[in-house]
Parts: C-alpha cells; structure tokens; sequence
C-alpha cells in the first residue's frame, strides 16, 4: 500500500513535532558532573609567602573541609601569594597524568568567604609533555581567572572559556603560540589564591563545592543526530517509494501483458464467430448474410455487367426420402464442392438455403453466365453420387444479368423466376432471363 497524501503529512508532522521535542528536551538531558573537591583523600596544600620572607601567612582553619585563613600580618614586608592548592593527579605526587576537561564546559563554585579582599583568583595547572617537564612543577600552564568576591556570595558557573594562560608564565617560557590559550586536557591541580597585595588583617576562605558539569551528548552530536536521522528517513522513504512504484509498474505492466494477451484472444474468438456466423456448418460454404455483406462492399461500377444464377438441386425431397437424410446432407456437401471447383475466386458464393444456391459472378456477360450454369449443370449431372445404387442428381439453374442501377432482390426475384421455369420444362437446364 502507497502511504495516502493525508497519512504522509500526519507522518511529517509527527516527524517535526518530534523533532522539535527532541531539540528541547537537550537541556533536560543529565549531565556529566564530576566534584573536584574529593574529601580527606585528597592532597591539598597551603602556601604563603612568609616563607620567602614576605608578609603573608597561610593557616588551615578546617583542613578536611578546606577552610583556611590568609593573614597579613607586616604591611611593611611585600605581600605576593597565599592560598590553597588541591591535587587533581591520578596517583598522589605524579602530576603528569590528571583529569581530562574536555568532556565538560562549566565549572560550579561554591566558596565561603570573609574577606575585605575585592578578588580572588581561581588556578588551574595542566600537565602537557609538548611544553611541561616531568622534573619541573613549574612548567605546567598557569591557568587562571580573577573572580570578584562580591560575585561569590553564592554559587556560581564558570564557563573555561573565561580563563587564561597567566601572563607571568608565558613570560617566563619559550611556549609555543598554539599553547598560549588555556589547555585543559590534562589538569592536574587546582587552586583558590587569595591574590597579591592583600589587605591587612584575616581573610577567611572555605571551599565547599568545585564541580566540573558538561553535557551527556554534546550539542553538536545531538543534532547531527536528529538530522542524520532526518536524511535517513527521507533517503528510507525515498527508496520505500521506489520500491513501491517499481512494483506498481510490474504489476501494471503484468496487467497491459494480461489484457493485450486478452484482446488478442477475444479479438480471435470474436473473428472465428463472425466467421461461424457466416459460414453455413453442413457445406462450408458463406451463408446468405455473408454473401449479401460481400455484395454490399462491391464497386457496382467495376463489377459491371454482373450475372446472378440460382442454383437448385432437383427431387431433393425424393433423394432424402430414398436415400436417407444424411445421404442427402453429403449430396448437398458434394454439389458444394463442385460450385467451390467451378467458379472463381472474385464470384460470390453462398448455399441460400435448403438445397438451393447462389452464384454472383462479377463481370460476366449474359452469354459468359449461361456458360457457366451449364457448366456447373454438366459437372453435376456427370458426378457419381451413389456408387452402389447409382442414382441421378442434377440441378437447375436461373440466370439473370443484373440491371443499371437494379437492387439486388430485383436481380434475385428474376433468377428465380428463371429457375421455376427451368423446373417447369422438366428440371436439368438453364434458364437465362434474356429479356433485358
Ligand atoms: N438432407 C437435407 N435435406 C434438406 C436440407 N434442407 C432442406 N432439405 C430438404 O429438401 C427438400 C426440398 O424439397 P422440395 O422443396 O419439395 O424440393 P425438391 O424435392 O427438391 O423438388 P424440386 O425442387 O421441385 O425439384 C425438403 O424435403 C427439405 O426437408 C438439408 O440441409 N439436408
């Protein structure tokens, strides 16, 4: 069955409607998420610059629950860093293999702070052979973005593409230009920097959250998706219909096959009735309409001067009373056959009916007419119909020329007069109507 009009757009509009759900349910989808902030296991370090005689000092308030405490406490001496860093390495200490980012493109902080500090910076270093050495800390990229405390209030979503190469790093290595944007392909620690500079007195800071959130499909595979899918039902429905008109042209052409075979046979047995309709079944010869039909179709003018002659078999009547009816039928069937030898292709030939029979010779003058009836008279009477108990057959015959512009049953009408007369001097001859 062919999908109707009306069925393909119901299909096609299931197909958009579906499709358009599909586009909004995307952001329904879950998504991948991975903490950052992984408890007691993992490796966190504080550092300050107290140690290299500065004037900050690092404190951890909470160490498990990362809270800790920078203080200035000498405004004299320079304040450079102070901070907390959280390894993000495979195996403590190795930070040559880290977390892959590119799975995800958000980054969710929650951070507690009480600070009179206006920014924090957020750190990220990433492991990449191609520009870091496995012997030096150092080399991995310095990632970073400076956040506004007031903005940390409350949880907030990083984009990655907010943050970059640290200028102080780039400075200090002969990097690579297709390395100086951020790479997060292999982190391996983060860190939260109370920034240089700091203000004197306590800044308080406690990390809760660092979650890493992407999407389980990626934008663009989803709708490539929806429109592979798209093209694949339409190349399916494409084929689906050449299919079905294929096999729609082979069953059509079945049919025409069918019906031509049909017409052929129906025109046959239309032609084999005609010809049983015009053929008288005992003699084989053309019947009275097959006869009168031909002569319809004649040239009146070419066939001119035309003679009818009416041919009749004498004491019929005593041949089937002596003989039997089926002798009398072979009698009728043997002068139909000498009529058949003795005229010509263009004559028209028919068994009137009974034992009687009409010639129409085209072109055929009164003289060449009465030739011919007593030729076929002589041919008859000659004949040996019965050869055990010989008995004569003979016939009698009415010849008539056909009159300028005369009908056809005016020319019968005088041959038959004709033949009566025939049969009234004794039967055995020819009559011809002379009187023109
Ligand atoms: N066997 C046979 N007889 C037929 C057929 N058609 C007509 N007859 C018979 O032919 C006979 C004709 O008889 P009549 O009309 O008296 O003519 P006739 O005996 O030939 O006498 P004349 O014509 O006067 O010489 C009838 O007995 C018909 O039954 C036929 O197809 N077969």
């Amino acid at each position: 069955m062919a999908v109707a009009d009306n069925q393909k757009q119901w299909v096609l509009l299931c197909a958009l409607l579906l499709t358009i759900l599909l586009i909004a349910l995307r952001d329904y989808l879950p998504k991948r998420q991975l903490q950052l902030v992984a408890g007691a296991d993992q490796i966190t370090y504080l550092y300050y610059d107290k140690t290299e005689g500065g004037g900050t000092l690092g404190e951890w308030i909470d160490q498990e629950n990362l809270s800790f405490r920078c203080i200035r406490f000498n405004m004299e001496l320079p304040s450079t860093y102070c901070g907390v860093s959280l390894e993000l390495t495979l195996d403590p200490g190795d930070f040559t293999r880290g977390i892959d980012f590119s799975h995800y493109d958000t980054l969710l902080l929650d951070i507690d702070i009480n600070s009179d500090q206006s920014r924090i910076s957020l750190i990220f270093r990433n492991f990449n052979p191609d520009y870091s050495d496995a012997s030096d800390f150092n080399s991995t990229q310095h990632i970073s973005l400076p956040l506004r405390v007031r903005d940390l209030d409350q949880p907030i979503a990083i984009s990655f593409d907010e943050f970059s190469v640290s200028e102080w790093w780039l400075v200090n290595r002969d990097i690579e230009r297709e390395y100086t944007q951020p790479d997060f392909s292999n982190v391996v620690l983060m860190g939260i920097d109370a920034r240089d500079r700091l203000n004197g007195g306590v800044h308080e800071f406690t990390i809760n959250q660092v979650t890493l959130s992407g999407d389980m499909v990626k934008a663009e595979t989803w709708y490539l998706a929806i429109l592979l899918t798209w093209i694949i039902g339409m190349v399916l429905y494409l084929l689906y219909n050449a299919v079905y008109w294929r096999k729609q042209a082979r069953g059509s052409e079945k049919k025409f096959r069918h019906l031509a075979s049909r017409h052929r046979e129906l025109r046959g047995e239309a032609a084999s009735l005609k010809s049983l309709s015009e053929r008288d079944t005992l003699s084989g010869l053309p019947n009275r309409r097959a006869l009168t039909s031909a002569f319809e179709k004649l040239d009146m003018a070419a066939v001119q001067p035309m003679a009818f002659i009416l041919i009749d078999i004498d004491h019929f009547k005593r041949i089937n009373d002596r003989r039997g009816h089926s002798e009398g039928d072979r009698v009728i069937r043997e002068v139909s056959n000498i009529l058949l030898n003795n005229t010509r292709g263009d004559d028209l030939l028919a068994r009137w009916g009974g034992e009687e029979y009409l010639l129409v010779c085209p072109a055929t003058n009164s003289a060449q007419s009465l030739m011919i009836a007593e030729k076929i008279r002589h041919r008859v009477f000659s004949s040996e119909f019965f050869v055990e108990q010989p008995m004569a057959v003979s016939v009698s015959l009415g010849v008539a020329q056909m009159r300028d512009g005369e009908s056809f049953e005016s020319v019968f009408d005088r041959a038959d007069t004709c033949l009566y007369k025939a049969k009234a001097l004794g039967r055995n001859c020819s009559i011809l109507d002379d009187e023109l």
